[in-house]
């Protein structure tokens, strides 16, 4: 199991058996191998002798302890969540290697893709896992997710099971907190998708320049055998690509690039591309939606499938759940949209596609919150953009954790321009602010109700009630006779 894995120091026993792997000192037990992790809130190495005590058989770590316990093997590492990375892919029996595995990677559009990728692969016959904040999948089997990535021992766990379930592929996201925990490292990689960077995740990298190296991390350590396909449009899509060994792939809706598309009309009904000179008419709207398109048709054919099959298939795909979902009102037509843009870049972006997709007639009226113990730095630029692109706006909270939502609000409130001052309420309750928000709409007008998306629930103070943004709609839509 140390193989691939420098090692510092080792002492007391060699060779022991061990039947499991552990993070977390309150899970270790008899023959578990404990690794302590330095990491934001505490310092796992203060938990080496609760590991012991309660039956861990090898304890890897940075530190030593003061005193070491005969009967246990001590592993010392330069970095631990490496060293865990390498373990659990050997632990495993290295499920990546036989997969083909294919990571994506960007601020916005990594579920989407990974779910669409997932749902092609599914359709063109194959048996595919698939790791995504929305949930984890083994073909159609599902299974929660807690993290968008897991962390690299439940990350290995869930691949063996794919492996052993018969899976040729699997598609997962990988998230910037991923890469700079090694989550993902010791994983053989067949590709990597690059979607967009954009404003996220400053409160945990400290800067753009700090995120941008965390996802480029993860192209960075790509094996030549795999494809690395970034997209040619957005800035950071050729930076991605520079210092890769894996073969150099783009995809584009404006330049050159191995996979183009070009964009005929984005309308409610759906999108109209001409992908690589064949026309296709799809079910995703806005032109985003045109670019994960494009990247998974582009890893697709880059997996060897014939591209007009693909097309085919993705014609007929609708959006991963929570991801500009529309609840219509039956009576008054007034159509909801549940979308999980949680940053200035995906609101701004589900904003314009609502004004390329409306009748003038129409009024746009968006429910929005931050999450608290988030980046904060997005709270005023989000309430400036819903302001911006919308008739009113409803400022409201999304999961405030342990923050005060009246303080979250203001800081959204501090973004909203003084001649926008009038068409901006706050209601910090999430319910009572979509129930506004829908009895200010007149039939046929729009309701934006961003952030949660597939949330079922609302998080305050570490207590998660049940809230989901589609069946609150619904009910507003019924109770105010809509
Ligand atoms: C900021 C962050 O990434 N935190 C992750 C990190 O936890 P942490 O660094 O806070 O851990 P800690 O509480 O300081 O504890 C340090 C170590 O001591 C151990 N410990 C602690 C207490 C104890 O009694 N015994 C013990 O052994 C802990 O298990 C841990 O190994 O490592 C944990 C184990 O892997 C993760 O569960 C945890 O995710 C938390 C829940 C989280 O909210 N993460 C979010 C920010 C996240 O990872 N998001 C990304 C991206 C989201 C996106 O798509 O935009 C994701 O991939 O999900
Ligand atoms: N390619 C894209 N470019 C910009 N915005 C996008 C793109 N795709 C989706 N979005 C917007 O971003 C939101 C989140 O999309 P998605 O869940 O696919 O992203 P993600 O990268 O998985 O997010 P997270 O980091 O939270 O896991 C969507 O609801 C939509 O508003
Ligand atoms: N995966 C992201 C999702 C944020 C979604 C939003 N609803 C919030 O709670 O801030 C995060 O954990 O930062
Ligand atoms: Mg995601």
């Amino acid at each position: 199991m140390l193989a691939d894995v420098s090692v510092t120091a080792q002492h007391g026993p060699a060779d022991v058996p061990v039947h499991a792997l552990t993070l977390d000192s309150r899970q270790a037990a008899l023959g578990f191998v404990f690794f302590a992790l330095r990491g934001a809130a505490t310092d796992g190495h203060q938990f080496i002798a609760k590991a012991v005590e309660q039956g861990a058989a090898v304890i890897v770590c940075e530190d030593l302890p003061a005193a070491l316990n005969p009967a246990t093997a001590y592993v010392q590492v330069p970095d631990s969540a490496e060293a865990m990375a390498h373990m659990a892919a050997a632990f495993y029996g290295h499920p990546s290697r036989s997969l083909q595995l294919i990571g994506v990677t960007g601020t916005n559009g990594k579920t989407t893709c990974a779910t669409l990728l997932h749902k092609l692969l599914r359709e063109l016959g194959y048996h595919t896992g698939l790791l995504s904040t929305v949930q984890n999948q083994i073909d159609e089997q599902v299974i929660p997710a807690t993290h968008t990535t897991p962390d690299s021992i439940r990350l290995n766990e869930l691949l063996a099971r794919m492996v052993e379930a018969g899976c040729t592929h699997a598609c997962m996201e990988v998230s910037s907190h991923a890469v700079v925990q090694h989550r993902t490292t010791a994983l053989r990689f067949a590709g990597g998708i690059f979607t967009n960077l954009t404003h996220d995740h400053l409160d945990y990298h400290g800067t753009f320049d700090n995120y941008l190296k965390a996802k480029k991390g993860f192209f960075d350590q790509l094996p030549k055998t795999a494809f690395a396909l970034s997209n040619a449009d957005d800035k950071r899509g050729m930076v991605m690509l520079q210092n890769t060994a894996a073969r150099r792939e783009t995809y584009s809706l404006r330049s050159a690039a191995t996979f183009r598309a070009k964009l005929i009309e984005n309308a409610v009904h759906g999108l109209h591309l001409e992908v690589d000179g064949h026309d296709t008419q799809f079910r995703l709207i806005g032109v985003f939606n045109a670019y994960n398109l494009l990247a998974v048709y582009g890893a697709a054919v880059l997996l060897g499938e014939e591209p007009l099959e693909v097309l085919t298939v993705l014609s007929g795909l609708l959006s991963a759940p929570g991801r500009f979902e529309p609840v219509v009102s039956e009576k008054t037509r007034v159509t909801g949209i549940v979308d999980y843009a949680h940053t200035p870049d995906a609101l701004e972006n589900v904003l314009q596609t609502i004004a390329d997709i409306r009748q003038p007639s129409q009024q746009v009226i968006t429910v929005v919150g931050c999450g608290g113990n988030r980046d904060g730095a997005k709270r005023p630029i989000m309430a400036g953009l819903a302001c911006q692109g919308s008739d009113r706006v409803v400022l409201t909270s999304d999961n405030p954790r342990f923050e005060d939502p009246n303080d979250i609000l203001q800081q959204m409130q501090a973004g909203v321009k003084v001649q926008d001052l009038a068409k901006v309420l706050t209601i910090p309750d999430r319910r009572e602010a979509i129930k506004t928000a829908v009895a200010l709409a007149g039939p046929g007008d729009i309701v934006l109700v961003a952030g949660k998306g597939h949330e079922t629930y609302q998080e305050i103070k570490g207590v998660k009630t049940d809230f989901d943004d589609k069946k609150v709609l619904t009910d507003m839509f019924d109770l105010l006779g809509k």
